[in-house]
């Protein structure tokens, strides 16, 4: 099997808990943690009605579209909570034990779709907060890697339908992670990450 062939495991229906045990930080993933048929609901009603957004980005003198669609909600500026991310919101909430006010839709068309090296802004308050990182669709690879240690090997997680991982407080202070192109016919993928923001909107990625 590959680690993109997870049909047999979700067969099992087994939720699978891994913690990465990293130095410096928390990261923790729940396989499984929505169960298939919720996942395909979910992607399929989230790409269909999610009002996705093609943002741009200056590249020295150019203004290039970010490779991936994108949505925002909660906060000042973002959009209204929809009844479906509120019960995404609050399973994960449950789990974890943590409450989250915003939440970044990323929609990743195909292979071409990513997002690059980066760690996520702290809020307007300059303090960093416990990210919920829930996944539906297509399977892809989110590569994390620290900072300043280069003795830490790098991971290269799959992140797979109905997948949650916990980024802990420290992560973004200590890591980078990105999810890269893939040449392997792929179809969509759309993550969303819960945040706890304290103030006007932040959109808290890099790209
Ligand atoms: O798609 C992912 O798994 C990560 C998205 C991400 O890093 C971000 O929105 O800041
Ligand atoms: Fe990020």
């Amino acid at each position: 099997m590959t680690l993109f062939e997870d049909i047999d495991l979700f067969d099992e229906g087994k939720k699978r808990f891994t913690d990465f045990q990293l130095p410096d930080t928390d990261l923790k993933l729940w396989e499984q943690f929505f169960e298939k048929r919720a996942s395909d609901e979910y992607f399929s009603i989230l790409k269909d009605v999610t009002p996705w957004q093609q943002r741009t980005r200056k590249m020295y003198d150019k203004i290039l579209p970010d490779p991936r669609l994108t949505a925002f909600y909660g906060g000042e500026n973002g959009l209204e909570w929809t009844p479906l991310l509120l019960s995404i919101k609050s399973a994960v909430e449950i789990a974890c034990g943590i409450t989250f006010n915003r939440v970044l839709l990323n929609y990743y068309r195909d292979g071409n779709d990513s997002v690059s090296w980066h760690s996520d802004n702290p809020s307007s308050s300059g303090k960093h907060h416990a990210i919920a990182s829930v996944t539906f669709g297509e399977t892809r690879l989110f590569k994390v890697r620290h900072k300043f240690r280069k003795d830490i090997p790098q991971l290269d997680i799959p992140l797979t339908h109905g997948s949650f991982l916990l980024m802990g407080e420290t992560m973004q202070e200590y890591y980078e992670h990105y999810v890269p192109k893939t040449s392997r016919p792929v179809g969509g993928r759309i993550n969303l990450t819960f945040r706890l923001s304290d103030g006007a909107v932040n959109t808290n990625y890099v790209g």
